[in-house]
């Protein structure tokens, strides 16, 4: 699902990697943790994986491709297999929560008809039921992320990337969200999870791998958070 060869990364201009000698796999259907106090290069790592940043050594495999060898013009093809999540939702704001969602199927060219069956579907699996033609600014924190959840599962994707998806969120508000992530990684979607909530990661008794100052120090299963700030 996803391999890392002794990945290097070091922007343009800088002379600190963000990234040393990185090398790990998950597995299909993992559920994993990335932590790391601040500037450890965690969405670095998340970049990569996305192509939106090219490693400057090793190689980085996602989903059986060797994404250096990767061509510009298949990169979207394959995003579209990945669901991404983010601590500030990112929803369109002058679109509903069914819009928003069928957005996401509306891009890769899916049947109008297919449209209107799934999106009420998936609204419901994440506890949005008939919440469909509310806008995102009506809705709480919870809930926006909550949609943005269903716009990143809709197309099933294999792997679910999430970057600090708790993190503007209250403690009570994220184990919901943490319990949908945790149903979603149960259908099979492999999840990778960037997060400074030590709470969260306590509880779940994931995979947890730490980054620090760029180097992989821990790979744990059933891990803890265990840093301290
Ligand atoms: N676009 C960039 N250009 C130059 N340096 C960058 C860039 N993005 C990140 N860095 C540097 O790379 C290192 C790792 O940053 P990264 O954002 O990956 O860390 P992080 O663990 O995600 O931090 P946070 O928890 O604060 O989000 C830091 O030293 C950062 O300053």
């Amino acid at each position: 699902m996803i391999r890392f060869d002794n990945v290097s990364k070091t922007y343009p201009k800088q002379t600190r990697p963000a990234l040393r000698d990185v090398s790990l796999e998950v597995g299909k259907g993992e559920f994993v943790f990335l932590v790391g106090s601040s500037g450890s290069g965690k969405s670095t790592f998340l970049r990569l994986l996305l192509r939106e940043e090219r490693a400057t050594h090793g190689a980085v495999h996602v989903l059986g491709k060797d994404l250096a060898r990767l061509s510009n013009w298949k990169v979207p093809q394959m995003r579209r297999q990945l669901g991404t999540v983010f601590q500030d939702f990112r929803l369109l704001p002058n679109k509903t929560v069914g819009e928003n969602v069928a957005f996401a199927l509306e891009v890769i060219g899916k049947p109008r008809a297919a449209i209107r069956k799934t999106v009420p579907e998936v609204l419901e699996l994440v506890g949005l039921g008939g919440k469909e033609d509310r806008m995102p600014g009506e809705l709480s924190g919870g809930e926006q992320q909550r949609v943005a959840i269903a716009r990143a599962f809709v197309n099933r994707p294999l792997l679910l990337i999430a970057d600090e998806p708790t993190g503007n969120l209250d403690p009570q508000t994220s184990v919901g969200i943490m319990k949908l992530l945790d149903r979603i990684n149960r259908t099979g979607t492999t999840v990778i999870m960037a997060t400074h909530d030590q709470q969260i990661v306590d509880q779940m008794r994931k995979r947890v791998i730490e980054l620090e100052q760029g180097r992989l120090v821990r790979d744990q299963s059933r891990g803890v958070y265990g840093y301290q700030h």
